[in-house]
């Protein structure tokens, strides 16, 4: 009886060699609930090279303990076959889960991690996380081995041309404030490139980004992380949005700073304003940032959005019986390209939009994005990207997927269709050696602009007393 399990008796490559490589980019001081972005940005890269000479690529957030958790699973990865994807990554699961990730340290960079850190599920984002970057790599072999794009793999197949992508505000601090080595935009070859390095803290700052983004990338999508100014100041950002994009969706998000009676008073009746709202409000009094949700919800009328209360399937599935999400954002980097796809599935038979959360990444992110929401059936919202940051400044693969009129074009080519600029992985992995502290800490650039500043998650970070 031939043995199926052994690797002579099928064809598809085989892994001959992973390798791991944190990276670090420049970033703005964008502000959120968790204090300011420092000049740097981290992500942890995946390579895998294949038997066929071929190389696959995967980007994960970046930080120590995925770093290490990566370094150890490249024995359950090299050896073995692209074809059997699947029992590579479930090989992953249990070795990780067995070795109990919880035990490392993970610092809190985001309102995002702050809350889910509170829970159990921290595991399981981290666990997934680690699945991810070496099931991008693993699908970007085999897509190519097939000669299919990505997104034909996933779920039922590519279901669009045409990816949406939303434009990502933020509130920026006053970079020379600091001595901090942010890049100045001035004398940058377009508007956008100048605009996002200089201070951005009033309604009408925020509309000139708007159109500064639209101008670049046509946009149609807005979003403004909140958490930063007053919620009626941070209503008004989104009213100088609308002013200038009349027919623009836009959403503002908070993450969770609000309590249930404040987000209720600022968003009821604003139906014409707010897309939906993410992270409106969250846990508070006993009650769970589900349960708050779906109060939120029946009071206003509009939909919500979150990366916060339906992070993993045992959330979603409370939830969804207590009806407190429109709009789950399945970012792919902790759902993991195929559990995203299948969320994206469920969505659509269920009534729901799905959407994606995004974090600072470079391009290859970008592909995992395009590739997972053009696999996404039904209706999807645009998703976020934090490229507008980086675009320009930033790349790893030799042609980054570009936005033009607010979407990404699904790539034609085989894998995730694009390929690594060696040089440029290179100067990012230096610079990550050069400016790398173990993980992203928004409360050290905050302190620069209010000296002593802690986190609060209930509290605006940037707002006067
Ligand atoms: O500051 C940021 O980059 C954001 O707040 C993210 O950390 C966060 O995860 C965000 O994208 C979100 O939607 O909550
Ligand atoms: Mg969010």
């Amino acid at each position: 009886m031939v043995d199926a399990t052994n690797s002579n008796v099928t064809n598809t490559p085989v892994i001959t060699r992973m390798r791991v490589i944190p990276v670090a980019g420049r970033d703005s001081m964008l502000l959120n609930l968790c204090g300011a972005h420092a000049p740097f940005f981290t992500r942890n890269l995946v390579l895998l090279e294949d038997s066929a000479g071929r190389t696959g690529m995967g980007e994960v957030p970046g930080g120590a303990g995925i770093l290490r958790a990566l370094e150890n699973v490249v024995a359950l990865v090299e050896g073995t076959q692209v074809g059997r994807y699947n029992r590579t990554l479930q090989s992953l699961r249990t070795s990780i889960a067995n070795k109990n990730v919880s035990g490392q340290q993970y610092q809190v960079t985001s309102a995002a991690e702050a809350a889910v850190l509170k829970q159990p599920h921290e595991i399981n984002l981290r666990l997934e996380n680690v699945v991810t970057a070496v099931e991008a790599a693993l699908l970007d072999l085999l897509g190519q081995h097939l000669g299919v794009p990505v997104c034909e793999l996933l779920g039922t197949g590519q279901q669009r041309d045409q990816v949406p992508m939303l434009a990502y505000l933020f509130y920026v601090g006053d970079r020379n404030k600091t001595d901090l080595d942010y890049l100045p935009g001035k004398g940058a070859s377009d508007d956008w490139y100048h605009l996002r390095c200089e201070e951005a803290l009033t309604p009408d700052a925020i509309a000139d980004h708007a159109a500064a983004c639209v101008a670049r990338y046509g946009f149609k999508d807005f979003k403004l992380k909140g958490g930063v100014m007053r919620g009626e100041d941070e209503m008004a950002a989104v009213a100088a949005i609308k002013a200038r994009f009349p027919d623009a969706r836009v959403t503002l998000d908070p993450n969770g700073a609000w309590s249930l009676r404040e987000a209720v008073d600022l968003c009821r009746g604003k139906n014409q304003l707010l897309a939906y709202a993410e992270d409106p409000c969250g846990p508070e009094d006993g009650y769970s940032g589900r349960e708050i949700m779906a109060e939120f919800r029946r009071a206003t009328g509009i939909a919500t959005a979150t990366n916060m209360v339906a992070t993993d399937w045992r959330q979603m599935a409370h939830s969804h019986l207590l009806g407190a999400v429109d709009i789950p954002l399945a970012d792919p980097h902790f759902w993991t390209m195929q559990g995203s796809v299948r969320l994206a599935q469920l969505c659509a038979d269920w009534g729901l939009t799905w959407g994606s959360h995004s974090n600072n990444h470079f391009d290859v992110s970008l592909a995992m994005f395009t590739h997972a929401a053009a696999a996404a059936p039904g209706q999807i919202t645009a998703i976020d990207t934090h490229w507008i940051w980086q675009e320009g400044q930033e790349r790893l693969t030799v042609e980054p997927p570009r936005i033009i009129k607010g979407c990404v074009a699904v790539p034609d080519a085989p894998g995730l269709g694009i390929a690594p600029d060696m040089e440029r992985i290179e100067a990012a992995h230096a610079l990550y050696k050069q400016v790398a502290t173990t993980a992203r800490d928004d409360a050290m650039a905050m302190r620069y602009l209010v000296p002593g500043w802690t986190y609060n998650p209930k509290k605006p970070s940037f707002a006067k007393d």
